[in-house]
């Protein structure tokens, strides 16, 4: 119950807390524990994938314990066709975005989800099985923001056991679900090897302490990233300008990190660039050469080095006021789609070296168009005297990009 209340006590903001609770063991007894506390009001949701037959009524299920608890309970269905890829990982990503969604539309400024010790124990086996670096074993994060929704996990140093414990003792219902058996899932097998180094003295608290002590390190990395940032980056026409003096000066893995934030930054990418790639552009960047990676082309200009993107990665073509290439918001009234400028609109533009900016920076800026008939350039200012409500942002600058990368 102390752990209940700390945990209460350590979400910030005020208002509604929600909870997302599956009906499994964890959230179970997250959902009783917490209710228990009444610190703050809470609100509860479960997703409904529509993978297992038994989830809906398992929902309905957490719906009337809620209502026994005298808590609102929301069940979130996933509406999905067919999925191409990893199913789990889209189901996953489908549920987080469900429950941001939810959260926004309550006003819940905080949904706690109940990852335990085990499961960041897990995590870290995970990672050693794959010869992870400090990311991968530094486990899940306790604390992150999506979709303008802030997500944490209170009970990151919390057994399975101890919230077994606690609901067995009550004789509280819970699902037991059967994937949790399931040795063709790799977490699965980490569980059962996880059972077996307890005699060694490896466990799952020990494990999610490792975790913790490397995360403490990762922030102090990502502190001095982005104080490089700071010094020697600068954010133009959504392209960085990088110092290449300062930047060699760096230490290996701050330089490494910096310019791999920077791919992902201006590419969107989900996943980290691969390491021989990001190696390749580190030295082609210190060296003042060029090289390209996960649509992004770093290249030299004088003292600096340009990271830009590539033409060929660029997005599709989308109406005004759409989100274009992921992260430029072209606003405006009046007709015309938004594209790159592309080498066919730069022609169009007698005078755009007044910009200052390089060719291949122009090039991939966004363009209002309308046909093949060039309306607006607004990193080049062309065009804006007849259309002074167009207005081109990024979405996200880098530095704010790095605060929560
Ligand atoms: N269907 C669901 N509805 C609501 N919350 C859920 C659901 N599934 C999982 N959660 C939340 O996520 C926590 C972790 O669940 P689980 O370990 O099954 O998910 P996971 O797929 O490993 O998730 P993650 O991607 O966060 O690692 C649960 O304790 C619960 O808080």
């Amino acid at each position: 119950m102390e752990s209940a209340r700390r945990a209460l006590s350590s979400v910030p903001g005020e208002g509604v807390v929600g909870l997302a609770v599956s009906g499994g063991g964890d959230s179970m007894a997250m959902l009783h524990l917490l209710a228990g506390v009444a610190a703050r009001p809470l609100a509860v949701a479960t997703v409904d994938h529509g993978l297992r037959r038994e989830a809906a009524a398992e929902a309905v299920q957490v719906g009337q314990v809620c209502a026994g608890l005298g808590l609102p309970h929301a069940v979130l269905r996933w509406e999905h066709g067919a999925v191409a890829g990893n199913l789990m990982e889209a189901a996953r990503a489908a549920r987080y975005g469900l429950l941001a969604d939810w959260a926004r539309a309550g006003g819940i400024g905080t949904v706690l989800v109940a990852h335990t010790a085990d499961d960041q124990a897990e995590t870290v086996l995970l990672g050693l099985a794959r010869a992870a670096g400090l990311d991968g074993l530094a486990g899940m994060r306790p604390a992150w923001t999506q979709g303008g929704v802030a997500f944490a996990r209170p009970f990151l140093g919390v057994t399975r056991a101890a919230l077994r414990g606690f609901l067995q003792d009550r004789g509280l219902w819970f699902v037991d679900d059967p994937s949790n058996d399931d040795t063709g899932f790799d977490r699965v097998k980490m569980r059962r090897a996880l059972a077996g180094l307890a005699g060694v003295g490896i466990t799952a608290p020990g494990l999610a302490a490792v975790a913790r002590h490397l995360a403490a390190v990762q922030a102090d990395l990502r502190g001095l990233v982005a104080d490089a940032a700071a010094r020697l980056v600068v954010e133009r026409a959504g392209a960085l300008e990088i110092d290449r003096a300062g930047f060699a000066a760096l230490p290996g893995e701050v330089a490494r990190r910096l310019v791999q934030a920077a791919v992902m930054w201006m590419s969107g990418a989900l996943h980290v660039p691969r390491a021989a790639g990001l190696a390749q552009m580190v030295a082609a960047l210190g060296a003042g050469g060029s090289a390209t990676l996960g649509g992004c082309r770093m290249m030299p200009r004088g003292g600096l080095a340009v990271l830009v993107r590539e033409p060929r990665s660029l997005g599709p073509e989308v109406p005004l006021g759409a989100v274009w290439d992921g992260r430029w918001q072209v606003q405006g009234t009046g007709p015309g789609v938004v594209r790159a400028l592309g080498a066919e609109g730069l022609a169009q533009v007698p005078d755009w070296r007044a910009a200052g900016l390089a060719r291949a920076v122009a090039v991939t800026t966004p363009a209002v168009w309308e046909g093949g008939r060039l309306l607006a350039v607004p990193a080049l200012g062309f065009g804006l005297t007849d259309r002074q409500d167009i207005t081109a942002t990024l979405t996200a600058g880098f530095g704010l990009f790095l605060l929560s990368h």
